[in-house]
């Protein structure tokens, strides 16, 4: 994951607090000397933000946030469709909107009639990331500029899909390290839609927290598994191309942008808790305890697909998850993960609602995601304890510099 964030110099939300907020707070300590001084404090020097809070992700640049972004520990997806008349002109001042106000939000500022959701809190690695899909193009007009890369997924043999949970004209990515500062971002944006646009599905993720574990760690998933090693990082040489569409790709709005497939995969886990940890072990090819693979060493060695133990068995078994899912037997087609756990309480059978709001990135899903679910669609174990029940395709832009907006490029070139 890329070092883009930094932590904020400016606590501009938490000046805005203002005569109300240092009330408030004097309001705890009336009474006394040590009182006065208080309020005093706290109207003039509010104590510093944690490294937490103060963290502040860029929102202009060359890519959007939330890709490269480490994992916050809140996340909420929602995708909107355009008002029945809404047209290009509505759907760009729509655009500019949202950017200006996920700009502001992300920096730790408070738009104009804040709801005060988020105050004393900083921008706590807050990111906002905007995407189109299919559907969209033809309804603003624009049809001549959807992407090829945006064709319908094919439908899998496991999908039992929820339309009404599925797909989008708009999406929204939105992610913070605190609950609060998220859900605000979120209703800022929502409130910003007005007449344009109508939510259409909100998914509500989690991850762990940052500080939870004695050192940082690959989070965990809620089967127990450590989910995220094997990603292509940006340090390698083909990152930027498995993950990015090129400089000259097409269509050249695109070009700097990414295609984000989401799916809502709900987990069997009355039936996995089940399972001995020792065939979970092997229905995934890693260790529980610390992700190492069954190959051997430790959670970032390489697997190694053709290791076969003391009686010729393979190491990593046949349809093991990881060697199913591994850009090795998948003609090189890999994706950036960058999933979100969730739990929407439990079932009319009694089960959990919960799993994984899998986000995948990637230059072309054709490349990416498609190949590798075709092959676990048909073999992979733990597919078995996997139920796909909402999907997603967006085509989310590059990053747009300061004065710009997310899709002006689509909207206005
Ligand atoms: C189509 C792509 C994938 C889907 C859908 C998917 C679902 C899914 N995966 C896990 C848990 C793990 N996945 C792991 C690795 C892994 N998964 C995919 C792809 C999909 N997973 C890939 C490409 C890889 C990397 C394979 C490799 O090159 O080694 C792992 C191992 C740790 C890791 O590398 O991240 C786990 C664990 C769940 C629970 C899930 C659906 C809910
Ligand atoms: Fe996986």
């Amino acid at each position: 994951m890329t070092t883009e964030q930094a932590p904020s110099s400016g606590i501009s939300r938490r000046r805005l607090l203002g005569s109300a907020g240092a009330a408030g707070a004097a309001g705890l300590v009336a009474g006394g000397a040590a009182g006065a001084y208080a309020s005093e404090a706290t109207r003039d020097a509010p104590a510093p933000l944690s490294s937490l809070g103060a963290t502040a992700v860029p929102f202009h640049g060359r890519r959007q946030p939330g890709i490269t972004t480490p994992l916050q520990a809140h996340g909420h997806l929602l995708a909107f469709d355009l008002a029945p008349g809404a047209n290009r002109k509505a759907a760009a001042a729509l655009l500019r909107r949202w950017s200006r106000t996920a700009k502001e939000l992300m920096a730790g500022e408070a738009p104009p009639d804040d709801t005060g959701i988020a105050l004393d809190a900083g921008p706590s690695s807050l990111t906002v990331t905007f995407g189109f899909g299919r559907t969209f193009f033809g309804k603003a007009g624009v049809e001549d500029q959807r992407p090829e890369a945006l064709a319908p997924l094919p439908d899998f043999v496991s999908d039992a899909l929820d339309p009404k949970r599925s797909n989008g004209d708009l999406w929204i990515q939105i992610a913070a390290d605190d609950a609060l500062v998220a859900f605000h971002a979120l209703r800022a944006l929502q409130r910003e839609a007005a007449d344009t646009a109508r939510l259409r599905w909100q998914m509500n993720g989690f991850n762990r927290s940052p500080g939870a574990t004695g050192r940082p760690m690959t989070t965990r998933n809620l089967m127990g598994q450590i989910d995220g090693t094997n990603n292509p990082k940006p340090a390698d040489d083909d990152f930027e191309r498995r993950i990015f569409v090129p400089e000259r790709g097409e269509p050249a709005w695109m070009a700097g942008g990414s295609y984000a497939v989401v799916r809502r995969i709900r987990m069997l886990l009355d039936s996995w808790d089940h399972l001995s940890l020792e065939r979970q072990e092997k229905v995934v090819g890693r260790r529980k305890s610390d992700g190492a693979p069954l190959s051997g060493g430790t959670e970032t060695t390489p697997v190694q697909l053709d290791k076969v133990d003391k009686n010729g068995a393979l190491a990593i078994a046949g349809a093991a998850h990881v060697r199913v899912a591994a850009p090795a037997s998948n003609q090189g087609a890999a994706m950036l993960r960058r999933p979100f756990s969730y739990h929407d309480g439990f079932r009319d059978d009694g089960a959990p609602d919960a799993g994984l709001l899998f986000i995948a990135w990637q230059a072309d899903p054709m490349k990416g995601f498609v190949p590798v679910q075709r092959k676990l669609d048909l073999g992979d174990d733990l597919s078995r304890f996997l139920r796909h029940e909402a999907s997603a395709l967006f085509a989310v832009p590059p990053g747009c510099a300061p004065g710009e907006y997310v899709g002006q490029a689509l909207l206005e070139g």
